[in-house]
């Protein structure tokens, strides 16, 4: 038999984390976005049983998106298990038809934000595990990404300026986490949207996964995980790099404009990082990889050179020493 107070691995590692990592300090108000399923719930019961050595102040929050003809049931058995653990529930029920899982994932954090700001929660958590992390590696993978999507889910990110989101369980695999769930009988509400094979994220936990692991690493969720770790820290660095030479290159500018010889002397991954910073400033989007390369190629290229227009007509048109962004 187990008491519920145990002790585990698992409970001493995520407290190593915290502490190591800085995530969560003491004393402060925290919202758990719990599904229902098994990592929320592992995460749930983790910080539970932590609570009382940090003096935080737990809450949780469940968002119906109305997709499942089970989405209330769903909602119901999370309340059940808040009131279980005597912890403040909040359920947000989408308004909105969600068409898409992006628009799911919009409308969810909006309604997250929107509890911690009424409620006064500084930081939201979520169960995303190390599984999670692998699988959007090779997600992004096969759809063509720098580090920065290979990196993707990291521990902690702004939401608002008063606001942080934290993923306490990003060394924590999948599969530790149902054996916590079995370990303490925390009844997991299983979605049937999971199983099923059409969506990509889907056949990547099911199938890709499965036979790497077979056939390749029995440890690959966390070598992946740890691959993911380890472009974090490049991309950051990479990232402030290229802010101070966009600054640089684009100085007291009054007219979307920068400076070649500047970037002439950067390396490529530089160049190209700082051109897509400058390019997403001043066209408010994301630019492609292709619209990226196009402009980079500017730096060398003869004078008047330009790119085709970007979406909206705007064309970058090399002017002596400048790239200069310019209605064609
Ligand atoms: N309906 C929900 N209500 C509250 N929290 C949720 C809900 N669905 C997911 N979450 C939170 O988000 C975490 C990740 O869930 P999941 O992997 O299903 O979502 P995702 O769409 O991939 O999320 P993300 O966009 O944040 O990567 C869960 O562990 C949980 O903390």
């Amino acid at each position: 038999m187990f008491s519920s107070s145990l002790w585990t691995p698992l409970h001493a590692q995520i407290h190593r984390t915290l502490r190591q990592r800085e995530l969560l300090p003491k004393n402060q108000n925290i919202l758990i976005a719990v599904s229902g399923g098994q990592d929320s719930l592992c995460l749930s019961k983790l910080l539970l049983d932590l609570q009382s050595k940090w003096g935080w102040r737990l809450g949780i929050c469940h968002c119906d998106h109305r997709w499942r003809s089970d989405s209330e049931a769903n909602a119901n058995h999370v309340e059940k298990l808040a009131q279980n653990w005597q912890l403040p529930f909040y359920l947000s029920v989408t308004d909105r038809e969600l068409k898409s899982e992006a628009a799911a994932r919009e409308w969810r954090y909006e309604a997250l934000i929107k509890v911690a700001q009424t409620f006064n929660y500084g930081y939201i958590v979520t169960g995303h595990t190390a599984s999670d992390r692998a699988e959007t590696l090779l997600y992004n993978l096969t759809r063509g990404s720098g580090a920065d999507g290979l990196q993707s889910l990291t521990w902690q990110r702004n939401l608002t300026q008063k606001i942080q989101l934290i993923r306490p369980l990003l060394e924590i695999t999948r599969l530790e986490t149902a054996q916590f769930c079995s370990q303490f009988q925390l009844l997991i509400w299983s979605d049937s949207t999971n199983e099923e094979l059409k969506y990509k994220r889907n056949r990547i936990r099911l199938e890709l996964i499965p036979y790497l692991k077979q056939n390749f690493n029995p440890q690959v969720e966390k070598a992946l995980a740890q691959t993911a770790e380890l472009l974090q820290a490049e991309v950051e660095f990479l990232e402030n790099t290229a802010q101070e030479i966009l600054q640089k290159a684009t100085y007291n500018s009054p007219i979307p404009q920068i400076n070649r010889s500047i970037l002439s002397s950067t390396p490529l991954a530089i160049q190209r990082r700082v051109m897509r910073q400058f390019l997403q400033q001043n066209l408010g989007f994301a630019p492609s990889f292709e619209q990226i390369e196009k402009i980079t190629a500017l730096i060398t290229a003869p004078n008047r050179s330009c790119t085709d227009p970007f979406p909206g007509g705007t064309i970058a048109q090399v002017e002596n020493d400048w790239i200069r962004l310019k209605k064609a």
